[in-house]
């Protein structure tokens, strides 16, 4: 122990036992004036120690160290990469405090090894720059919204250019301004269950600037904090409308008539099949009106097949005035039209509805200026009366229809057992 002077000596003392490296350092110039053992061991000093300049591995950033130092009297967090003893460079946060030693700026500095959590949040900026870098330039939209209020929280241009606003403006919208009503409902039953699972696909309904309707693909992500609470939603949208057009084209074709709008034959054969089903149950009349219009042939010879077209348009609407909505009329091809009535009670409401179409149909259709006339035959086949099968009924109906023909066309004839002979 200095006995002159047992002050130093303590501070001595406790510099060298103390857990952080220390140094002192002449505050202009840098030079080191002294170091703890901590100190020397890590920094793999010799005894006659290098100026704060050697040791970092980026000289500006020791000037930038000192001065800041210098002016402020103190520095408590400053990021550096130290050359340690064994040639490694390693990131540490330094700290330092201006002293007055007999006169002189000293500067007394300690310094944290940080290196691993330094290059884990390196690692993770990269992640985040990577990641960043590739929402700013995907073809599909982002989203990042609040769990909670449904605020939008981030945007890419994908995102802007498919809904047509400028990013700030997105970023100030409420998902109902951007979202249908029905897709504001599907978003929000998705909210109440959303802790069964981390993420799921939807299909949504949103409005572009200007009004336009798309319809996007959703998929959406939960983030939750490090409670298990979730935070915010991440969602990738992307656009679908045209493939959805292009589905429901696809349905379209498939079940309907393009000419009429009419069920074609493969749908009505499902509501055949559906209509018979309920009469088994409810025990009511059902009947199956086969339509097929009476020269036909003669309009289009006469005004040409565009003409005839427009005729069976306005056919199809007026048997669809003849009955209920919850009767299905269908385009089976060519000039034939089959109806299906449900709930009757009996073969006189069939025959009650056969004889309006014949009268509805009566009435003269105006084409290209000229006034033309079309009229009709109908069978008309009863279930349970005729059969309990679709195919059975379709065969009566046809027979029934062929008598009316033969009985000189534009009338009905009801099914009987015998004119099937
Ligand atoms: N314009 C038009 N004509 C069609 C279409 N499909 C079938 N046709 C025509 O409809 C006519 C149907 O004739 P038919 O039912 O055989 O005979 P019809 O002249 O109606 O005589 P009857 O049935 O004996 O009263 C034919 O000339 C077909 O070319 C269509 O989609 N558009």
């Amino acid at each position: 122990m200095n006995a002159d002077n047992p002050a130093a000596t303590l501070l001595a003392e406790m510099a060298r036992l103390s857990p952080q490296p220390l140094l002192a350092i002449e505050a202009d110039s840098g030079t080191i004036l002294a170091l703890n053992q901590l100190a020397r061991d890590t920094l793999g000093l010799p005894n006659a120690a290098p100026a704060l300049r050697d040791l970092f591995d980026n000289p500006s950033l020791a000037r930038q160290f000192l001065l800041i130092a210098r002016n402020n009297g103190f520095i408590r967090q400053f990021e550096a990469r130290l050359n340690l003893a064994g040639g490694q460079r390693v990131w540490v946060l330094l700290a330092a405090r201006l002293v007055d030693l007999d006169g002189k700026s000293a500067l007394i500095v300690s310094f944290t090894d940080i290196h691993e959590r330094h290059l884990v949040e390196e690692a993770l900026r990269e992640s985040e720059q990577r990641h960043r870098r590739v929402l700013e330039t995907a073809n599909e939209g982002y989203a990042l919204f609040d769990a909670r209020s449904g605020e939008l929280l981030d945007v890419n241009p994908a995102l802007c250019e498919l809904l047509n606003y400028p990013r700030e403006q997105l970023l100030r919208m409420r998902p109902d301004e951007v979202l249908t009503e029905d897709s504001m409902a599907k978003l929000f039953e998705q909210r109440e269950r959303w802790g069964s699972a981390a993420s799921r696909k939807l299909e949504l309904g949103m409005r572009r600037a200007g009004g336009e309707r798309i319809t996007v693909e959703v998929s959406l992500s939960a983030v939750s904090d490090v409670d298990g609470q979730i935070t915010s939603i991440f969602a990738l949208l992307s656009d679908i409308t045209s493939r959805k057009l292009n589905e429901e084209r696809v349905l379209y074709l498939a079940f309907y008539d393009t000419l009429t709008a009419l069920p074609n034959r493969f749908l009505f054969s499902e509501h055949i099949e559906q209509a018979l089903r309920q009469q088994a149950r409810q025990g009511k009349t059902l009947a199956l009106l086969f339509i097929d219009l009476d020269d036909f042939k003669q309009v289009n010879d006469t005004l040409g097949h565009d003409a005839g077209d427009e005729l069976l348009k306005v056919i199809a609407k007026r048997l669809l005035s003849c009955v209920r909505a919850s009767d299905t009329v269908s385009r089976q091809g060519g000039d034939e039209f089959m109806v299906l009535l449900a709930n009757l009670n009996g073969e006189a409401d069939a025959v009650q509805v056969a004889e309006k179409m014949l009268a509805t149909l009566d009435a003269p259709i105006e084409l290209d200026g000229q006034q033309v006339s079309v009229r009709a035959s109908i069978g008309i086949a009863l279930c349970p009366e005729h059969g309990n099968s679709a195919a059975q009924l379709r065969r009566h109906a046809d027979i029934a229809m062929y008598q009316a023909k033969f009985d000189g066309k534009h009338r009905y004839a009801v099914y009987r057992a015998a004119s099937e002979d």
